[in-house]
């Protein structure tokens, strides 16, 4: 079964969805921010420190390895659709959702440290999800709007998950 990808702006829920879509439907959970992090034995912010493009082509092989992953629930990072390729690789083997949560939203909870985009405050959030939302939509099979209970978010994803592999399975692809 293909891998359940989540993407949208930092702090919109793809982790705290992720976790929970995991233990229901028992499938791993991988965060790729942390992945990236212990595959290169760094931080974000250190691999930042060299240049966004230094940590941006990092990102990039990470995605290069979840397409060859199956069963899985993957959260991506805030900025996975600002190169196509790493999109191609993520829809080889999954079926992606965009976690949409307005920023006013967002911007009540998020903590800013180890962000470098948001070094210069949480305001910034604004500005990259103007020059974000189209991406997002772009590549999202499916739009999960997060203004709502959490378990009625993940309970939503599951029944489209469920109905689209079930298709797929039917038609015998
Ligand atoms: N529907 C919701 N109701 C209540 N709290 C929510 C909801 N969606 C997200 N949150 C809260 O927003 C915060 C950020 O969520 P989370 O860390 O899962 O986002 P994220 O997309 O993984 O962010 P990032 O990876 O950029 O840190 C958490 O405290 C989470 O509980
Ligand atoms: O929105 C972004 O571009 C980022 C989001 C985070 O998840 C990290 O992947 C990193 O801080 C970059
Ligand atoms: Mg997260």
């Amino acid at each position: 079964m293909k891998n359940i990808i989540l993407i949208g702006m930092m702090g919109c829920g793809k982790s705290t969805i992720g976790r929970m879509l995991a233990e229901r439907i028992s499938y791993q959970y991988i965060d790729m921010d942390t992945y990236l992090e212990n595959k290169y034995h760094s931080t974000i912010p250190e691999l930042f420190s060299v240049s966004e493009l230094y940590f941006r082509d990092k990102e990039t092989e990470c995605c290069k390895d979840m397409g060859h992953t199956d069963n899985k629930i993957i959260s991506t990072g805030g900025g996975v659709i600002l190169r196509e390729e790493n999109m191609l690789y993520l829809k080889n083997n999954g079926l992606v959702f965009f976690i949409d949560r307005p920023v006013e939203m967002i911007i009540n909870e998020l903590n800013t440290d180890h962000r470098p985009l948001l070094k210069d405050g949480v305001f910034k959030l604004y500005d990259l999800e103007k020059e974000r939302r189209s991406l997002y939509e772009k590549y999202a099979d499916f739009i999960i709007r997060n203004d709502q209970l959490l378990i009625d978010v993940r309970d939503k994803i599951i029944s489209l998950y469920g109905k689209s592999e079930g298709a797929n399975h039917e038609s015998g692809r």
